[in-house]
C-alpha cells in the first residue's frame, strides 16, 4: 500500500487519536515495559506480525523488559497513514 504523509489536519490530531504516543524528532514514539523479557518478546513477535501484513515497519530496541518504539516512513521521509495505522495496531497488542 502506498503510504500518504499525514496532513497538518492529522498531525495536530495525533495526541487525541493516539494519546499513548509523542512526536519524538518528527517520529511517533512509545516506550513500554513489560513484566519480564519473555512478554516483551512475545508483545514483539506480534508486532512483527503486524508490520509485515501491513508492510510497514517499526524502528525499536528491546532491553530486556522494556520495548522502544519510533514510526516514520522512510519512503516518503516522514509520518504517514501507514505509521498512524501501525500505532494503532500496536495499542492493540499491548496486553
Ligand atoms: C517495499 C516495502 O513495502 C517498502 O520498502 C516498505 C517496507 N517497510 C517500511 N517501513 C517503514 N517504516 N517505512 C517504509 O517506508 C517502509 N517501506
Amino acid at each position: 500500500m502506498a503510504a500518504k504523509p499525514l496532513t497538518p489536519a492529522q498531525i495536530a490530531a495525533l495526541p487525541t487519536e493516539l494519546p499513548q504516543w509523542t512526536v519524538r524528532e518528527g517520529k511517533l514514539h512509545r516506550e513500554l515495559r513489560f513484566a519480564d523479557f519473555s512478554a516483551a518478546f512475545g508483545f514483539m513477535t506480534r508486532v512483527a506480525l503486524a508490520a509485515e501484513a501491513l508492510e510497514h515497519h517499526p524502528e525499536w530496541c528491546n532491553v530486556w523488559n522494556r520495548v522502544t518504539i519510533n514510526l516514520t516512513t522512510h519512503d516518503t521521509g516522514g509520518l504517514s497513514d501507514l505509521d498512524l495505522a501501525l500505532a494503532q495496531q500496536i495499542d492493540g497488542l499491548v496486553s
